[in-house]
């Protein structure tokens, strides 16, 4: 029986993978905006995506980005993410810059999980984790491969490495070049689930190819997906309404058997 991760009101690794959608504003308005419609939508966790924010570089404007999701949204679980241009994300940015990021978002206590890439200075990110850990925040370690999807054992290898520094739950997004793919990334999550059982993993495959991935998360063995509002953030989203009809058709299936 695999440990779930409780941020809020929400086990993420127990029963239906948890939905999470990414604010995406570029400014303070739309972030408000956005964060107000994503309240009402039947979703468990919000990611605010700090890459597509133009005020990023001012750490003053992010805490005050922070302030007004988090007085928006309530008491839903926020995950923030700086996306880096290497990885698919809308911007490149220093080492140094990034980690400080990180650090002071953690500090402000105003979100619940945080994303670091895996690949990046480990003690650096070490630090951060620690930091995080000392404020109650879940650390999430990811990696995306855009272009191709790697042997099943590299995925593990990858998923391993983010358990090994600290991850509460790693994270791996591929992009499959046939449906193949898709059973690779779904394999080596199903293998994960079982030798790493006491910790929840994410993962999927972008793309039209890799929705069902998105889709199939209870039965393989991720305990998060990604959804879609207005724009998706990544390709392959599949819209919140649609994937919540989905997801509970999947899980009742697999309650009946
Ligand atoms: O890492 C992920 C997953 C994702 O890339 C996806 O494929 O749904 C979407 C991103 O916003 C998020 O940070």
């Amino acid at each position: 029986m695999s440990k779930s991760v409780k941020v809020r009101d929400v086990f993420i690794g127990e029963g239906l993978p948890k939905i999470c959608v990414s604010l995406i504003g570029r400014t303070s308005l739309e972030l408000r905006e956005e964060a107000a419609l994503l309240k009402e939508l039947p979703i468990d966790i919000i990611e605010w995506r700090g890459d597509y924010f133009s005020e990023v570089d001012e750490i003053g404007s992010v805490i005050d980005a922070l302030h007004v999701i988090r007085n928006t949204i309530g008491n839903i679980p926020l995950l923030f993410t700086f996306r880096t241009a290497d990885e698919g994300g809308e911007r490149q940015i220093e080492k140094e810059a990034y980690f400080l990021l990180n650090k002071r978002v953690v500090e402000t206590g105003l979100v619940d999980l945080l994303d670091m890439e895996l690949f990046t200075d480990e003690e650096a990110m070490k630090e951060v984790i620690k930091l995080a850990h000392g404020q109650q925040i879940k650390v999430v370690l990811s990696n995306h491969d855009f272009e191709i999807t790697p042997s099943k054992e590299e995925i593990l290898s990858r998923l391993q490495k983010a358990q090994q520094l600290g991850a509460d739950i790693p994270k791996i997004a591929v992009m499959p070049q046939s449906v193949k793919d898709v059973l690779t990334l779904l394999d080596a999550t199903a293998t994960m689930k079982e030798i790493a059982a006491d910790l929840p993993i994410v993962t999927m495959a972008m793309g039209g190819k890799g929705a069902v991935s998105r889709m199939a998360g209870e039965i393989f063995g991720s305990a998060i997906t990604f959804a879609a509002a207005k724009k998706a953030s990544a390709p392959g989203q599949i819209p919140i309404e649609e994937l919540r009809n989905i997801l509970n058709i999947l899980h009742k299936s697999l309650s009946h058997s």
